[in-house]
């Protein structure tokens, strides 16, 4: 458990049978300063609780959260009760990890923030012990002890009051709003990619999928000097969206049932030639060998997206083309940088939030969220 960490805010709570959390009953008009929260169940119910407001303790920070994206993780965790083997909803647990706030009371011995700071919230908090290789080494998002909130047994971000660390606390300059830095962890997770990828100036990149990660992906490769792009999905509503985010981004629509070759074919009409880096944003099979056939030789195909336990590749066309595949899980140090992007102007987050809801009407939210058929890129919650 994180060092200077409250065992309350870490611990998972049974929220049922825990006198200090209780679930609101639909209708109920909570108080305007109440700390409620949208939590998800193992029986894939989603309801506002109402929880105490905490109060810091040394080392920790109570944040009032202004603004928090619903991210697909989330929607998944609700709808699915898991992602992959160890991520697993077991009881009520409380969603979000793309959130902004801020500063309403800091503990014993915090002397970086005071009342009325802005922050970006980082939501994975590791150990930060020297024992750990892997916080020591700087790959944090590693760390077999993170507390990453949302993520079951913890609860999310989501919520009106906050407790967090004060140091994996983040400060937006004004002219950074709420909502970008909330936004700012879907970049985190672009940018981590984008590092890793090795993407150089001038790189032609194909980026598949165009969700809230593939068009930050996109933002940030368009950034990073990546030329050509070309975006890929299933819808063209959300390439039309892409086209607007960036103008000089060449679209390609992947007609459902059209074989990874067929796809890869389209792209490389579209690229004029096979891209030296895909980054993959779907997780999906299909898409991910789609990457593989448009990809030159000697090339990269960076995969952010998550999907199925087991996936198929070309094994023999990645071997004879000497490809690289790379994963990229979560982000470590990437919060300055992307705070960084936003208020230097480089990266435009605003356009992606297009549907704002109270934390009141947190639950109407996620079910838009979860319904494509509304159109959304990214849902926020604001208060
Ligand atoms: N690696 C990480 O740490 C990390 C962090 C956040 C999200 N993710 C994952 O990244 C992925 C994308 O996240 P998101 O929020 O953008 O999800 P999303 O579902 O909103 O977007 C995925 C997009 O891919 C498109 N798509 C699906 N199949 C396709 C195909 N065969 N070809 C082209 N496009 C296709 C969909 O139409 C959709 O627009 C998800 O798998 C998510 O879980 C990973
Ligand atoms: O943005 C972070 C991701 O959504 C999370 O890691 C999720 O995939 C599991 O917690
Ligand atoms: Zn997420
Ligand atoms: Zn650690």
């Amino acid at each position: 458990m994180p060092d200077g960490g409250n065992a309350d805010i870490y611990s998972p709570r049974k929220v049922l049978d825990d006198p200090i959390f209780r679930i609101l009953s639909p209708g109920e008009k909570p108080s305007s300063d109440a700390n409620i929260a949208a939590f998800y169940n193992p029986q894939h119910e989603i309801h506002l609780v109402e929880k105490p407001r905490p109060k810091p303790g040394p080392g920790q920070v109570l944040l009032h959260v202004r603004a928090t994206g619903i991210c697909g993780s989330d929607v998944h965790f609700w709808q699915h009760g898991r992602i992959g083997d160890s991520m697993i909803v077991t009881d009520e647990c409380g969603s979000g990890h793309e959130s902004a706030g801020e500063v309403v009371e800091v503990g014993e011995g915090v002397t970086q923030w005071k009342k009325g700071d802005r922050v970006a919230i980082e939501a994975g908090v590791p150990c930060s012990k020297p024992s750990c290789e892997y916080c020591r080494i700087g790959r944090y998002n590693a760390c077999p002890d993170v507390v990453f909130f949302s993520t079951p047994p913890f609860h999310g971000t989501l919520t009106r009051w906050h407790l967090h660390p004060a140091e994996w606390l983040h400060r937006l300059p004004d002219s950074v709003s709420f909502e970008e830095g909330s936004l700012c962890e879907p970049l985190a997770v672009a940018l981590a990619g984008i590092e890793r990828s090795g993407l150089r100036l001038g790189d032609p990149t194909l980026i598949c999928g165009a969700g809230p990660i593939g068009l930050v992906s996109l933002l940030s490769a368009r950034a990073a000097g990546a030329e050509p792009i070309v975006i890929t999905d299933l819808f063209q509503s959300r390439l039309d969206f892409a086209k607007k985010l960036v103008p000089g981004v060449r679209t390609v629509l992947i007609p459902r049932g059209s074989t990874p070759k067929e796809s890869a074919a389209k792209i490389k009409a579209a690229a004029e030639g096979p891209v030296k880096l895909a980054i993959e944003c779907t997780g999906v099979e299909s898409s991910v060998n789609t990457a593989v056939f448009s990809t030159a030789f000697g090339g990269k195909v960076f995969i952010i997206g998550v999907g199925k336990n087991e996936q198929l590749f070309p094994f023999m066309h990645l071997s004879a083309n000497e490809i690289d595949v790379s994963f990229q899980y979560r982000y470590a140090n990437q919060y300055p940088k992307a705070i960084r992007l936003v208020a230097g102007g480089l990266i435009n987050l605003k356009p992606l939030v297009t549907h704002r809801f109270p934390l009141e009407e947190a639950v109407a939210a996620f079910h838009v969220a979860a319904d494509p058929s509304q159109g959304a890129i990214k849902v926020q919650i604001q208060d």
